[in-house]
């Protein structure tokens, strides 16, 4: 069913390097969020200490609960299980199969028999459409197929919450679209909680039901997609529109007076994107797909947002 994971003032360092700080969010149970957010902000560091990998400096990070920052490894272990993740290259074995690489947590975690084994894989491998590459190498298939198949690895042990950092790197732009879909797809059926990582601005504005933010080492924003989308918040404008005017520069913060400069040019409409502040469609689930019950609620905060949006305009 999914489970909610509540994050309160979360701050991580390395050495004297804050990653990021009092960062508090909740990211709530069976939805789909996405964080985004420059190079080198922490989205990895955070995906990592979610999941326990990592502690963090201060703050806490509650699952069904319990505050993961503070379990011991053995009880951390327990908690893991309800995580599936699925890591930017897949992480699949170069030397075993894909049916063999998608059983691995199975052998590794349950003591089932491989008859039900074979029934959990062939099930999933199905869900990401890959069934017929059971024989395949990792090395054999293309990325996108290989991201797919971490993603049938990542559900075997049905997890209540998924992880997917950057799913779309190195994918060119019709399979981001299918694997997007896919995502989409799979929240609906299995009603997991999802995070994504990533960098692409189109999935970001399409997939989620919440989007954040990290910028300067705090999380600047976190809420429901049509929040950001329609933010005038000028770090979550530059970074949903993906164009250089505004406080994020190519390496570093830029000086205050010029991002003044540069929000007053697009103020005057000079360099405006069209249609920049638009609500962008919500990608719907595949057809035969039903939708879960929180769908109408979003679907009627959405229009509500356009009606008022309609005559704002007016
Ligand atoms: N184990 C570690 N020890 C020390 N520093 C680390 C460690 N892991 C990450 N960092 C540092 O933390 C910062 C954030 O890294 P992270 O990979 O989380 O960024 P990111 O937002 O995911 O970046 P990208 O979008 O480029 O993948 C970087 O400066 C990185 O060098």
């Amino acid at each position: 069913m999914g489970v909610e994971i509540c994050v309160e003032g979360l701050t991580k360092s390395f050495g004297h390097q804050v990653i990021w700080q009092d960062v508090s969010l909740t990211l709530p149970a069976g939805e789909v969020s996405v964080m985004l957010g420059p190079s080198g902000t922490g989205k990895s560091v955070f995906l990592k200490t979610l999941v326990g990998l990592l502690k963090p400096d201060r703050g806490s990070v509650k699952i069904a609960g319990r505050d993961i920052t503070r379990l011991r490894e053995h009880e951390l272990y327990e908690v893991r299980k309800l995580f599936g993740v699925l890591f930017q290259d897949g992480a699949l074995f170069g030397s075993m199969n894909l049916y063999d690489n998608i059983a691995f947590p199975l052998r590794e975690h349950t003591r089932k028999s491989e008859s039900e084994i074979r029934r959990i894989v062939l099930e999933k491998m199905d869900m990401v459409g890959l069934i017929g590459s059971e024989p395949k190498l990792p090395g054999e298939i293309s990325g996108g197929m290989r991201k797919r198949a971490g993603l049938a690895r990542a559900l075997v042990l049905d997890p209540e919450i998924i992880l997917f950092d950057e799913p779309d790197s190195g994918l060119d732009p019709v399979r981001v679209a299918y694997l997007n879909q896919l995502i989409v797809d799979l929240n609906a059926q299995i009603d997991a909680t999802f995070l994504i990582v990533t960098h692409d601005i189109a999935s970001a504005r399409q997939v989620p039901d919440n989007i954040g933010l990290l910028f300067r080492r705090e999380l600047v924003m976190f809420g429901p997609r049509e929040e950001l989308l329609t933010s005038e918040e000028p770090v979550v404008r530059q970074f949903l529109n993906g164009r250089m005017q505004g406080p994020i520069g190519m390496a570093e913060e830029k000086d205050a007076a010029q991002v003044e400069q540069e929000l007053a040019q697009l103020g005057n409409g000079s360099t405006q994107t069209p249609g920049s502040q638009a609500l962008t469609p919500r990608l719907l689930p595949g057809p035969g797909i039903l939708r879960p019950p929180r769908w109408n609620a979003i679907a009627e905060r959405e229009a509500e947002l356009r009606r008022r949006k309609a005559v704002a305009d007016v």
